[in-house]
């Protein structure tokens, strides 16, 4: 062969170690080692081929010194800047340095062509046997490289020594063969090293990680995923089928999810959960996050693998604050309608019972004891609650002191026998850390389907019942009835309408006469609040007041009949002498922070001493929250307007209220006159009041007189005033005031 094929070989080998050197460079900008690499490379062959084809001696010095200290700057510049003792800020004082050698390595060589070419050798081959073992001592992936540039580098120095035969053929066979020996070695290296970058890139993930192809044969995995599926190594899943990795049951599931990616169009990643049975028997749920991708126009998959045990335990702890109470630890008002949702929409969710349950004058036991106390009150009736109902139950505390209990699989006699027991077990007093403390709960009942088929329906019917059950005297079980519904919805209405009453003047008030028992003359007239509302007619008192009482509306009722019956009174002075005119108070109104302050300036209004103002109070108003109701009382009284217990005998414990209020007059209720007339019992009842309220010093009056023999007994008894249909129905004032006569008698 022509020397200029081997030459043409020889710089073929030097082009593609040049290209290779300079790809890499060029992927990957930070890697400066590679273009110094490629620099010394190519002053390498440059200075070859001049060196073979030299003819001009001084053209030949100057490549030459450019090729050795071009070729020596680039491999050891290049060696050094990858093992990371040479910074770019090296870069430029060494090309200065390369520059010098060049001018200096000239100037030597002039007219010296031998020692040029020996030192050229020896130098390059120097260079590279030292830039080889630094490359094979540091890095295992450049053992092969770094062996080849010694091998390269011993053939330079065997060269300079003379001990390689000087013929074109063997140099460049030799020559030709070590270069292709490196290039391969490079091209080895860089492949180790991409390898070696991802292997570390996909170890380094916290996360597990595989690639498995369209079969489900693993092809990649990392450690982490090893460690996820409880194998040893990375390397024990590489072959192995997803299915023995237990991340799907079986190959028909693997193959239908590999078919969902055909499907998707694009719609990636797939995000999966499964649970990995470990052979300790340890279940590791896994977050299975999963994208295809074609490679070679085959199927693969990679798959991020996440443990989210710690994550399931978070949300486990959040959907547990999410759907319970923290005092009671029962399900909450969401958790409560999310469970009662599930069991009726179940396929055939047949009978089940809801009651609603609320704690009886549960606010009191809070204001006066502390919220400490009213906690331990309901994590202990939640428990008491719990003892009476089968496993399948749902308990929930609904909202303050608001218990919501769901029977699956219960009839109406069912739902009755365990309210009653229900309402036994809360009857037993309940021992908190101050004191023992009794309390009552009321208990309405909605059955599905009957009384609602959803979960709304069927708690609003059970809160109409409970209502109803506290309505007739707490401590009740009460069952929902569609009457109900018909008199919470007119409530609504009557709510609505009299809202506008007072600024639509709808409003009036009536006047019934309280007279002297013995006598008949006129001391004392009640104020009965009358309604006609221009969109439902004439609403009686009872039915609007009820309304009223279970909102705020009943305060502002409240001051417009203050107000106005003081207005009356004064309008009557002079005409009726000294009267006292008698208004119904309902407990919110005498709670109310304004209500003293209101009574006062009614009275300065009008300048009416508060002698001339007497306050009904019925004993639901004295049952409803004792201190603040005592605190209210001392103060009317001592502003001297006077206190009137009103209904008599209707409520609860009437005589403790004697014995702890300071009231003024006392009035019997109706219910009692009715019977006076009608035997000893009657009678002996109606005189016992009569005296009980003499004793303690109040004015008695007998309310509901509808007869001369009843307020004849009744003046015997030693009653001092009479009121009722017999002596006057309620009245206009100004009809009242025609009937009064100049005598003061009725
Ligand atoms: N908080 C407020 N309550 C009020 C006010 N105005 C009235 N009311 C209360 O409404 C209830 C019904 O009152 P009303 O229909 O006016 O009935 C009163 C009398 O008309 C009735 N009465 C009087 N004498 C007789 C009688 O001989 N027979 C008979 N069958 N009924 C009679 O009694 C009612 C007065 O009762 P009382 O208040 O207990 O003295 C009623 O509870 C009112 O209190 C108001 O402004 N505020």
């Amino acid at each position: 062969m022509a020397p200029q094929t081997y030459i043409l070989f020889s710089l073929a080998a030097d082009a593609i170690l040049i290209a290779i050197l300079l790809f890499l460079w060029a992927r990957q900008r930070s890697e400066w080692h590679a273009l110094l690499w490629a620099g010394g490379q190519l002053a390498l062959s440059l200075g070859s081929a001049s060196w073979v084809l030299g003819e001009h001696a001084s053209m030949h010095y100057l490549i030459a010194a450019t090729s050795l200290c071009g070729a020596v700057a680039g491999f050891v510049g290049g060696t050094e800047y990858f093992l990371g003792k040479l910074q770019r800020r090296h870069l430029r004082p060494l090309m200065l340095a390369c520059g010098l050698g060049v001018i200096g390595l000239y100037g030597l060589w002039e007219g010296q062509p031998l020692r040029a070419e020996w030192l050229t050798a020896t130098m390059l081959g120097v260079a590279m046997v030292w830039s080889g073992l630094r490359l094979a001592m540091h890095r295992n992936r450049y053992r092969f490289l770094g062996m080849a540039l010694v091998v390269r580098g011993l053939y330079n120095l065997a060269n300079s020594l003379g001990w390689i035969p000087p013929d074109y053929e063997s140099w460049f066979v030799y020559s030709i063969a070590i270069k292709t020996t490196c290039v391969l070695c490079l091209i080895h290296a860089v492949q180790e090293k991409i390898r070696h970058r991802y292997v570390h890139t996909i170890d380094s993930l916290s996360s597990g990680f595989l690639i498995h192809d369209g079969s489900g044969l693993i092809q990649v995995a990392n450690e982490r995923c090893a460690t996820l599926l409880g194998r040893a190594n990375a390397a024990a899943l590489i072959g192995t089928h997803v299915v023995e990795q237990r991340l799907f049951e079986s190959r028909d599931a693997a193959a239908a999810y590999f078919r969902r990616f055909e499907a998707a169009h694009g719609a990636y990643p797939f995000i999966e959960t499964a649970t990995i049975a470990l052979e300790n028997s340890q279940r590791v749920p896994l977050e299975l996050i999963a994208s295809p991708y074609i490679e070679s126009g085959q199927l693969y998959c990679m798959v991020q693998l996440f443990d989210i045990s710690e994550r399931q335990k978070k949300d486990a702890l959040l959907h547990r604050a999410a759907h319970h109470d923290p005092v009671t630890g029962l399900l909450n008002r969401h958790g409560l309608i999310q469970a009662l949702e599930l069991l009726l929409q179940q396929a055939r969710p047949g009978d089940c019972a809801l009651f609603f349950i609320d704690l009886d004058r549960f606010k009191r036991i809070n204001d006066t004891f502390g919220h400490e106390t009213g906690d331990h009150l309901l994590c202990q009736f939640a428990q008491r609650l719990q003892g009476p109902l089968p496993a399948n139950a749902l308990v929930a505390r609904f909202g303050g002191d608001e218990f919501i209990i769901v029977l699956p699989c219960a009839g109406e006699a069912m739902a009755r026998m365990v309210g009653q027991r229900i309402l036994d077990a809360v009857a037993t007093p309940f021992s908190l850390p101050q004191q023992a403390l009794s309390v009552s709960a009321s208990i309405g009942v909605a059955c599905h389907p009957q009384h609602g088929a959803s979960a709304d329906v069927l708690i609003r019917n059970a809160d109409i019942a409970m209502y109803e059950a506290k309505k007739t005297g707490r401590s009740q079980l009460r069952f929902f009835d569609d009457d109900m519904t018909a008199h919470a919805r007119e409530a609504l209405i009557i709510d609505g309408a009299l809202r506008e009453a007072i600024a639509r003047d709808e409003l009036r008030l009536l006047y019934q006469p309280i007279v002297t028992a013995d006598g008949g003359r006129l001391r004392k007239v009640e104020a009965l609040l009358r309604w006609h509302s221009a969109q439902l007619g004439t609403v009686p008192p009872d039915r609007f007041i009820a309304v009223a009482e279970d909102s705020e509306l009943i305060v502002d009722l409240g001051h417009w009949v203050l107000r106005q019956a003081c207005r009356q009174l004064a309008q009557w002075d002079g005409a009726m002498g000294e009267l006292v005119i008698s208004i119904n108070v309902s407990a919110r109104q005498l709670l109310d922070s304004a209500f003293i302050d209101q009574v006062r300036s009614a009275l300065d209004e009008h300048q009416l001493p508060a002698r001339r103002l007497e306050l009904e109070l019925t004993e639901r108003v004295l049952l409803d929250d004792t201190d603040k109701v005592q605190v209210a009382l001392s103060r009317l009284s001592a502003l001297g307007v006077s206190l009137s217990l009103d209904d008599f005998g209707t409520g609860y414990s009437s005589l403790a209220y004697l014995a702890r209020f300071r009231l003024d007059t006392l009035k019997i209720d109706r219910s009692f006159v009715m019977q006076i007339e009608h035997g000893e019992r009657g009678h002996n009842l109606a005189a016992t009041i009569v005296s009980m309220g003499r004793s303690l010093g109040m004015e008695v009056v007998a309310e509901g007189v509808e007869t001369a023999q009843q307020a004849a007994i009744l003046q015997a008894m030693g009653c001092h005033y009479l009121q009722g249909y017999h002596i006057a129905r309620p009245m206009e004032a100004q009809a009242l005031a025609l009937s009064f006569s100049a005598s003061g008698r009725w």
